[in-house]
């Protein structure tokens, strides 16, 4: 069976990466979408068991000592997680998994299943465009607000460690660049030739 790919998006707070994922996702077939648990509280409007799992510090906490957490970190003030048993289930099956995870979370993935993993970093075209999204979205109380653009700087300088950088200045444009990524990464030669089975074109019989 075909393993699938773990398509890991990362960028600082507010770049647009829920946006670009989801447009993205809607447009494609046999993509499934990682669902996080955190201890941030909704925001409204958001569902537990859609945007987010949603769950308390003691429940957090005991998950990581259960070792059920591919990925864990503490981004802008509150606990993120990426379930591990989703994760190799789903990849095992083949499903193409996408995961919107910040920039520590993203390159601890990517120590652990290297193979597996594509880094893909959302960047904004300016650092005040950046700070225009996220006080236009006002999720954040001025306070979060800060903590998540300062988060933003040391985000900003692991760029090179990314497979792939997507400037969102142009929504639709940025959309159609995450799955021009999506689908060249289904042929790379190397995931191509794995699975060759079916085809004949490589044993240069003549017909
Ligand atoms: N290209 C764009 N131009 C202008 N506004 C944009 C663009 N892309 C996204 N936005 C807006 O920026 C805001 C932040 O986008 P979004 O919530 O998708 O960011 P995010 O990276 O997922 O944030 P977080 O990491 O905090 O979850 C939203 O209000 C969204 O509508
Ligand atoms: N390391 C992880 N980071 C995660 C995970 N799920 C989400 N995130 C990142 O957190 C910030 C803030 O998200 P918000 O919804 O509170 O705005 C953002 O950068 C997400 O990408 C996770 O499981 N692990």
């Amino acid at each position: 069976m075909t393993k699938g790919i773990l398509y890991v998006v990362s960028g600082p707070s507010g770049v647009g990466k829920s946006s670009i994922i989801k447009n993205a996702m809607s447009k494609l077939e046999g993509f499934s979408f990682s669902i996080s648990y955190t201890t941030r509280p909704p925001r409204p409007g958001e569902k537990d068991g859609k945007d987010y799992f949603f769950i308390d510090e003691k429940t957090f906490d005991k998950m990581v000592e259960n070792d059920e957490f591919l990925e864990y970190a503490e981004v802008h003030g509150h606990k993120y997680g990426t379930s591990k048993k989703y994760i190799k289930d789903k990849i095992n099956e083949g499903m193409n998994i996408v995961l919107d995870i910040d920039v520590q979370g993203a390159l601890n993935v990517v120590k652990k299943m290297p193979k597996e993993t594509v880094l893909i970093f959302i960047a904004p075209p300016s650092y005040s465009e950046l700070k225009k999204r996220l006080m236009n979205r006002g999720t954040e109380k001025e306070k979060d607000l800060k903590i998540r653009l300062a988060d933003a700087k040391w985000e900003l300088s692991k760029i090179n460690e990314f497979d792939y950088l997507i400037v969102n200045e142009d929504l639709n444009e940025a959309i159609n660049q995450l799955i021009s990524i999506f689908i060249a990464e289904q042929i790379k030669t190397e995931r191509v030739t794995e699975h060759l089975g079916k085809y004949s074109f490589f044993k240069f019989e003549e017909e």
